[in-house]
Parts: structure tokens; C-alpha cells; sequence
């Protein structure tokens, strides 16, 4: 690395020995030392050299130096320390921040020269510097007759305000200002559209954090105004000797035309940090000096040397936005500038809180600015207030607001109705003024005779003027001599078309090989003719490829809702899929390829690449002959072997020849042949098809399956079924076997759940027998006549929940006598003995229920009775109807009333204490 340095240094030192003045930063200097070291100057110029640190200073002496040169300011920015205890403010004696020219200076034993005269300040703002900084600073007359600064009352003003400042309350963190932002930035604009050039207006601030928000602020605007060179000419025009008004040469309002454009106002208006912008000039100057807070501390604003930087900028103009009150409470009693330079604002009357605009158009409007907010409303095009008083050049009134940019107008676009007249017609122009007017589109009616014979109705009016150029649109039936196809065409192309029958735009028709018809537009099948077209005769169309599905049948009966894949010559009649019926040809293709060359392969195949050409194709290419046993390239391959055995190109891109493909797929057992004497074999017709399963066939060179080549499409098809149907015949064994197994865990689990589920059922029953009898209890509260029949119902629901608890032990005893049960069967031990002990106690419940109503029952029920009406235990008698139901009748127990028996409906009761016949008194 280090000579390839070395090197460099050699080149660069060559070109530098060359050079009267060499310029370099000091970081430069410090990184290039050998370089220096060779160069050996002899008189070194430090500029700046107030802001570089001694050392760097060092670093660009060479051991020849005899002169050196500081120019620079020690009043003000010093070097840079990242170390605050290094500076001499620090008070530690380091003194880093101390430079070789202010260290000499202060000295005085060296010779120092002073200039005294400035010629960058306005008097005006040069005063604030020489009066706190540089007793003895002249003004050169140059300064006196700067120009005032357009659209401003004055040249230097404290434009003071109240906005809090934003940011950390900690002094090591940047600070801003926003609503200072906003000011800072609609005074730029403002300034901008006065006429300043690109550059002209700097907004200067002492923080990071407000150059941030001035960026922002003042990316929102954009103004209108005259790129720099323009306004370089325009200046020049003005200058003239004709003394004539600017406005009224023609080459200025063509420049303001032409020149004029609207851009951003972050493009026109520089931005820095005070710290960044030293040794630097602006013809316009905004301070943007954010400080304003409740602890009263300004912060490094207060450095004398940061003050003296910033206020020694302008040219022109210097506006300074901040809060006065701030920058005299912020200052500590050693450093007292800022209240010397607000002390000299306050008397020269440059300090307020409203910053004073001049209009240029109207000198005596003075426009008083206390608020951002204020330019929009009073000041919002650069001038004042008023409308603008112009006529625009159409003779107008100027819709803007006072303007100050394009004063002559050539800009506007005058958005009022079009008032000229179309010639010769003198229909109004619809238009706006500023648009073109153009051709007259008023729509007359006509009607109109056209050239073709035609006529029209309503056309616009500069068409009616020449006819000729009207396009008719009336559609004629054109017969086309090519293709005889007759087809529409608006009136106006009918010569296109006949000149191009290319354009045809009637569906082709024509049969394709495959079967299909044509769909394709027959100017796209003559087009494609045309290009294939190899001589200079007439060409038969070319079609595209077919666009259908191929729709034929599939051997299984579905539709091949493939692309069209066509059928060729000797067409198949068979579904696709189905071993075709077709017969191979065995004759040499008699087509080109696109080398011009024949093509190699067998009739009915799809003809190679070039690659594959005997004469032309690739020398790498091997051909193939199983019965000789031989290989050999294909380019070494003869027309006349060809002709009696023509190749065939394997999808693998294998080149085998006829004889060897046919033998592989063995077509002899597919297709009946004849051999003549020459023998020469012909195929005769299909043989029937061989019942047994004919495997697969595969490339010998590489095993890559052989599909897809038509002329085995009997073979391939009857392999490639067998193959199908051996994949479904294991697919489904494989299928079977996983179904049993699914099927018996299923039974599995079923006995196992229906041993459990049967055992539920069964003591739900037999529970069912408690349950009612506790019911009994109940029926205390029914109605006398309902108790018999519930009794029979409840009879009846008992030994059927029997009946189905036998049933259900039965099963379950007759399931685990069947799967087995015990310790590891599927059936439990507990289940099956539970079922035989309640088969067991099963005929015993039946057997109670089974008697007709106990007395023990009938007590229980006649207490029931009692208890619901206790008069029945004195006065009623129990009697049964003729087919022996029970009923009661109260009172006196006799019978005085007919009635009908609610079980059976036959007459109970009777009259007269007489009971109806067959009714009896019974002793319950
Ligand atoms: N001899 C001169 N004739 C005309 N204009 C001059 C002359 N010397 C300086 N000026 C002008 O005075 C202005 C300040 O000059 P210059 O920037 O060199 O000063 P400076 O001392 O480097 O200022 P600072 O250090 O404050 O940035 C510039 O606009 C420059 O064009």
C-alpha cells in the first residue's frame, strides 16, 4: 500500500512542481505530509487562520519555508475543541482553542497588519461591529451607495417577539424556534419575490434544530421569478444607453415569458449555521436567533466572537428575529454586547415589533408586519394590500393581489372568456383568454355533400371549410381482391384497406390440419404468408397456431380440454388417449428446415431444430442404431441412408434411427406388415391389442421415458394405460387395506362404547320403576277421576322400562360373550356381572307389577284421595262402571247425577240414588 502511495505522491508531485500557487485544506496538509514535505514551499498563506488550530498550522510549514502568511480575524470563531476544559474559557490553561495567529498577535512582537477599511457592510449595519468590536473599522464610500433594499422600509431591524423557544431545557442540546421558523421564512419569501436573485437571501441561525425547522418551514413555499441569467439580462437591458422603460422593449417581455417559471423557494433562499457561514457574504441577511425562555440563559449566544460573525454578514439588508428582552437578561456582566448592539438598534429606531414593508408599485404604502400571518394578508404577492391596478395585455383587469413579479404582465394567464372571433367565420371563441383559440369547433349543421358522395350533418365549422379533410365515417362494404372476403370499413379507409389487404379483418375460415377451423383474422394469415414468403411469388396465407381447445373424445369418455395439440396427417379417428389407429409412414419428412436443408426425421413427426440438420447441425450430435450396434455423428449421416431409415428425435433430444425406435417400442406386435422382396416393410393394419400388461419404455442412452412421438402413439398409448391401471390397481389395494383397518378400530371402539352405553341404558329403566312409584306421592293433588288412569299408565311404563332393561342385559351379556371379557379385553369384567345380576333381579320387579292393584296400593292411593278432599273419608262411596273402572261420587255418596266413564265412556252415575245399569258400589 505504502508504495502504491508513494507512487501517487510521485504523480501528484509532478503536477504540483508545475504550479505557481498551490491550494489545500489543513486537513488536506495534515493527511499528505510527504507530499508537502516534497513540495517544500517556500511562502505558505494561512487563510482563516484565526479558526485553525496551532497545530494544523505546524503541520503546513516545510522544512524551506521562509515566509508565512496568517490572514484572518481573531475577534472572531476560533478552532473548534470538542473538550470544553481544553478552551481558554475554561480557564485550565490548555488555551487548544487559541491560534497561532492570535497567540502572535496578542504577543505584538510580531508585524501585524490591520485593514481597516470594510467594504462589505451598509454603514448602517457596520456600526453595530464598530462600535462594540472595532473602535477604529471605516466604511469604504463603495458602501454608502448600496440600494436600499427592495420592499423594505429599512435595511437593518430587530424584528422582536415572544414565541418561547423549543428543545431540551439542557444547553448541550440544539435549540428552535418554531413560530420564528414561520417569520423567518415569510419575510425570505417575501424578500424573494421583491426580485433577489438565487443566493442573495441567507437565513442564518446559531442552532442545528432551527436550521431543521427553516429548511422545513420554508419548503412549503415557491415563487415566481426569472431564472438568474434572465434576470442578467434584463438587468443589462435596463443599463442600456436607450434609457427606454424596460417594460416596454419587446425582447424583455419575451425574456419574462420565456424565463419566468415557478420554483422553490428552498432553491433561491441559503441556509447555514453561524458557525459554518464565517469568511462567508450574503446581500441579504435573516438572523434567526431563537432564544426565549423562563430560566433566562442564552447559551453560547452570548460568545463575543459568535456575535461579532453573525452580525457581519449583510450586505444590504440584516434583519434579526428574537426577543430583545432575552439577549440583555442572557448576558452576564463581563460581556455586555448584545445590550451595546440593541441599545444602538433601539436608537436608530430599528428595533420593534413590527418589521415595515414598502410596496414597490405604490412607494407611499408603508405595511406594518407584527406576525408571520400578516404577510398572507397584507402582502401576499410581494407588493401590498391593494388589487392589482394593471390592464393585462388581452386588455383584462389583473385579478391578483399587488404584485411585484412580472409587472408588465407576459405571465398571467387571464382566466376571462375568450373575446376574439373566429376567422372567417366569426363564431365567439369558447375558450379561455389565455388559451390558443385554435380551429373554430362551433358544429354547424349542414348538410354537407363530401367528395365521397356522402353527406354529413353537424360537423364543426372548420371542417365544413374544406371538406376535403373531413374523415367519413360512413361504413361501405369492401370486397377485397386477394381474399374475396367483403368486408366493413368506414368510408375514409376504404383505400387503405384495398391498398393493404393485409387489414382484412373477416375471420380466416380456412380448414387447419388439426380439424379446426381458422379463427385468426385472414390479414394476420396473408401477413404471415407475405413474411414467410421467400421469393417474389405470390404466397398461400399461413395460419397461426390454433387457438381452440382440442374438444375430441378422451378413451374414457371425458372431453381433452387441452390446447389444440392437432391431429397431422393420417389423422387419428380414434378418442385422444385411446392407442391410436393411425398407420406409421415410414418415408423420410419431405419439409425443410429453417436452414433451408431437409429435414431428417420420419414422416409425421414434428420437425427438429437446426441443431438436428444433417448438413448444418451440431458435429456433437450422435445417431444411434441399435440392430448395427453402432454410433455415429449425425452430420456424418447421408441422404441415401436417410432415405431408407430416417431418424427419430427422442424427447430426450437422443437421435435414434427408424429401425431402432421401432424395435424398442415394438411396433411389429401393434400393426400387421408386409416385406416385399426388396424388403421393404409396409404396415398393413392395426393388430388387435394385447391383453397382457406392456411396460413402459425408456431412451437407451439416458432412461428418460419415451412419450409424445406420434408415430408410436398406438404403443405409447397401450403402455402407457397398462401403466395406469397398474397405478390404480395398487393405488386401491394400498386404499383397501387402510380402510379395514380404519373399519376395525371403529368396531373396536363401537363394542367398547356399546358394552358401556348398553349397561347406561339399562339401569336408566330400571331406575325408571323407582322414579314412578316415587311419583305416586303427587298424585295427592290431581282431580279424583285422573288417579285410576295414571295408575294403569304408570303400570304400563314400568314394564316396558322392564321389558327394555332385559332386552338391553341380554345384549350386552350376548356382545361380551362374542368379543370376550375380563383383565385386557375390551369388554370389562364389572359390566358383564352388573348385566347378569340386573337380568336376574329383572322378573322379580315384573312380577309385582304385574298383580293387579295391591291392597297395600290401594291404601296408599284412597290415602292419597282422602288427603286431597278429607270429606270423601265420611261421605263419599266408591263405585265401578260396567267395565269395573272405579270412580267416587261425595256428598251423600248416592247417585243423583248421570254422567260417563272417563276410561271407557260407558254411563256411570244414574238419578234418584238409583245407579245406571251394569254400575255397581264397590268397597274401596
Ligand atoms: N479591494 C477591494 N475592492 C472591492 N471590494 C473588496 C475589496 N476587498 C474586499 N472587498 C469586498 O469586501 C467584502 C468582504 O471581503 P472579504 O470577504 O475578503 O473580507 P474578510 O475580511 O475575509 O471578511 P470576513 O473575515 O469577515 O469574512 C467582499 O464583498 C469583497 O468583495
Amino acid at each position: 500500500m505504502l508504495e502504491v502511495r508513494e507512487a501517487h505522491d510521485d504523480i501528484s508531485l509532478n503536477v504540483l512542481r508545475n504550479a505557481s500557487v498551490v491550494g489545500m485544506t489543513t486537513a488536506g496538509v495534515a493527511s499528505n505530509q510527504m507530499l508537502v514535505r516534497a513540495l517544500d514551499p517556500r511562502i505558505v498563506v494561512v487563510e482563516e487562520a484565526a479558526e485553525v488550530l496551532e497545530a494544523q498550522v505546524l503541520a503546513s510549514l516545510a522544512p524551506n519555508t521562509q515566509h508565512l502568511i496568517l490572514i484572518g480575524d481573531h475577534e472572531q470563531l476560533r478552532p473548534k475543541s470538542e473538550s470544553y476544559e481544553l478552551t481558554a474559557e475554561a480557564g485550565l490553561g490548555y488555551n487548544l482553542d487559541i491560534s497561532m495567529f492570535e497567540r502572535l498577535v496578542r504577543v505584538g512582537d510580531y508585524p501585524v497588519q490591520t485593514l481597516a477599511t470594510q467594504r462589505r457592510m451598509r454603514p448602517e449595519i457596520s456600526k453595530l461591529i464598530r462600535t462594540t468590536i472595532y473602535p477604529s473599522l471605516e466604511d469604504h464610500i463603495s458602501t454608502q451607495k448600496y440600494p436600499e433594499v427592495m420592499g423594505m422600509q429599512q435595511p437593518l431591524f430587530f424584528w422582536n417577539h415572544n414565541y418561547m423557544e423549543s428543545g431540551s431545557d439542557s444547553e448541550t442540546r440544539s435549540k428552535y424556534n418554531c413560530e420564528e421558523a414561520v417569520m423567518a421564512a415569510k419575510l425570505a419569501k417575501y424578500l424573494v419575490q421583491q426580485g433577489y436573485r438565487s443566493g442573495e437571501v441567507t437565513i442564518l441561525t446559531p442552532y442545528l434544530g432551527q436550521l431543521n425547522q427553516l429548511r422545513r418551514e420554508v419548503s412549503k413555499f415557491s415563487v415566481c421569478k426569472l431564472d438568474d441569467r434572465a434576470k442578467d439580462q434584463l438587468d443589462a437591458l435596463q443599463d442600456g444607453d436607450t434609457g427606454r422603460s424596460l417594460a416596454a422593449e419587446p425582447e424583455a417581455q419575451l425574456h419574462w415569458r420565456q424565463h419566468s417559471t415557478t420554483t422553490a423557494l428552498s432553491g433561491a433562499v441559503k441556509f447555514a449555521t453561524i458557525d459554518n457561514f464565517q469568511g462567508e457574504e450574503s446581500t441579504i441577511i435573516i438572523l434567526s436567533l431563537v432564544r426565549h425562555n423562563t430560566h433566562g440563559t442564552i447559551g453560547f449566544l452570548r460568545a463575543k466572537n459568535r456575535i461579532n460573525v453573525l452580525l457581519s454578514r449583510a450586505k444590504h439588508g440584516m434583519y434579526i428575529l428574537g426577543n430583545a428582552a432575552m439577549l440583555r437578561q442572557g448576558h452576564n456582566a463581563k460581556a455586555k454586547t448584545w445590550p451595546q448592539v440593541l441599545n444602538i438598534l433601539e436608537e436608530d429606531d430599528c428595533l420593534g415589533n413590527e418589521v415595515r414593508l414598502v410596496c414597490q408599485n405604490h412607494p407611499n404604502t408603508i405595511t406594518p408586519i407584527s406576525t408571520a400571518a400578516d404577510f398572507d394578508l397584507l402582502a401576499c404577492e410581494g407588493g401590498c394590500s391593494r388589487q392589482c391596478d394593471q390592464r393585462l395585455p388581452c386588455g383584462h383587469a389583473c385579478q391578483r393581489a399587488c404584485h411585484v413579479d412580472d409587472l408588465e404582465h407576459q405571465t398571467d394567464t387571464c382566466r376571462e372568456p375568450c373575446p376574439r372571433l373566429h376567422d372567417p367565420c366569426q363564431h365567439a371563441c369558447p375558450k379561455l383568454c389565455f388559451e390558443k383559440c385554435g380551429e373554430c369547433n362551433f358544429i354547424v349543421p349542414g348538410p354537407f355533400k363530401l367528395p365521397c358522395g356522402h353527406s354529413l350533418t353537424h360537423i364543426p365549422c372548420s371542417s365544413s371549410q374544406d371538406l376535403s379533410s373531413v374523415k367519413c365515417k360512413e361504413t361501405v362494404d369492401v370486397t377485397l381482391e386477394r381474399c374475396k372476403h367483403t368486408v366493413p370499413c368506414p368510408c375514409h379507409k376504404v383505400q387503405d384497406l384495398k391498398d393493404d389487404p393485409g387489414k382484412c379483418t373477416e375471420t380466416c375460415g380456412a380448414l387447419l390440419d388439426c380439424g379446426h377451423t381458422c379463427m385468426s383474422a385472414c390479414g394476420v394469415c396473408h401477413n404471415q404468408g407475405q413474411n414467410n414468403r421467400t421469393g417474389g411469388a405470390e404466397t398461400s396465407p399461413a395460419h397461426p397456431t390454433c387457438q381452440k381447445r382440442c374438444d375430441r373424445q378422451l378413451f374414457c369418455g371425458h372431453t381433452c380440454d387441452k390446447p389444440c395439440h392437432g391431429k397431422g396427417s393420417g389423422s387419428c379417428q380414434l378418442p385422444c388417449g385411446a392407442p391410436c389407429d393411425k398407420m406409421p409412414c415410414n418415408e423420410r419428412c419431405k419439409k425443410l428446415l429453417k436452414c433451408g436443408h431437409r429435414c431428417p426425421v420420419v414422416c409425421g413427426e414434428p420437425c427438429p431444430g437446426r441443431e438436428f440438420c444433417i448438413v448444418c447441425g451440431k458435429s456433437d450430435k450422435m445417431v444411434m442404431d441399435l440392430i448395427m450396434c453402432e454410433e455415429k455423428p449425425l452430420t456424418s449421416c447421408t441422404d441415401e441412408e436417410l432415405l431408407e431409415d430416417p431418424l427419430v428425435v427422442l424427447p430426450c433430444k437422443h437421435v435414434l434411427v427408424l429401425s431402432s425406435v421401432d424395435g424398442i417400442l415394438e411396433l411389429d406386435s401393434f400393426y400387421y406388415s408386409i416385406t416385399s422382396a426388396s424388403g421393404t416393410k409396409t404396415w398393413t393394419m392395426p393388430a388387435p391389442l394385447q391383453g397382457e400388461h406392456q411396460p413402459g419404455k425408456s431412451c437407451p442412452q439416458c432412461r428418460t421415458p419415451i412419450y409424445g412421438l406420434f408415430r408410436y402413439g398406438r404403443s405409447l398409448k397401450k403402455r402407457a394405460i397398462d401403466m395406469a391401471q397398474r397405478t390404480f390397481l395398487q393405488d386401491s389395494e394400498g386404499r383397501l387395506r387402510k380402510a379395514e383397518e380404519v373399519l376395525s378400530t371403529a368396531e373396536a371402539a363401537l363394542i367398547e362404547w356399546n358394552g358401556q352405553a348398553l349397561m347406561a341404558a339399562a339401569k336408566v329403566e330400571a331406575g325408571c320403576i323407582g322414579s314412578l312409584a316415587r311419583e305416586k306421592s303427587a298424585y295427592r293433588t290431581l282431580e279424583l277421576p285422573d288417579v285410576d288412569h295414571l295408575c294403569a299408565h304408570i303400570r304400563d311404563v314400568q314394564l316396558h322400562a322392564l321389558d327394555n332393561a332385559a332386552q338391553l342385559c341380554d345384549k350386552a351379556i350376548l356382545l361380551a360373550s362374542k368379543f370376550g371379557s375380563g383383565s385386557g379385553a375390551m369388554w370389562p369384567q364389572s359390566t358383564l356381572e352388573e348385566a347378569k345380576a340386573l337380568l336376574e333381579q329383572l322378573p322379580h320387579y315384573k312380577a309385582r307389577l304385574e298383580e293387579p292393584s295391591t291392597k297395600r296400593e290401594l291404601q296408599q292411593i284412597r290415602s292419597a284421595l282422602f288427603a286431597a278432599d278429607p270429606l270423601l273419608a265420611y261421605n263419599g262411596h266408591a263405585y265401578t262402571c260396567p267395565n269395573g273402572h272405579t270412580y267416587f261420587i261425595g256428598d251423600c255418596g248416592g247417585a243423583v247425577q248421570a254422567s260417563h266413564c272417563p276410561e271407557c265412556g260407558s254411563a256411570i252415575g244414574g238419578s234418584h240414588h238409583r245407579l245406571a245399569a251394569g254400575n255397581r258400589s264397590t268397597d274401596f
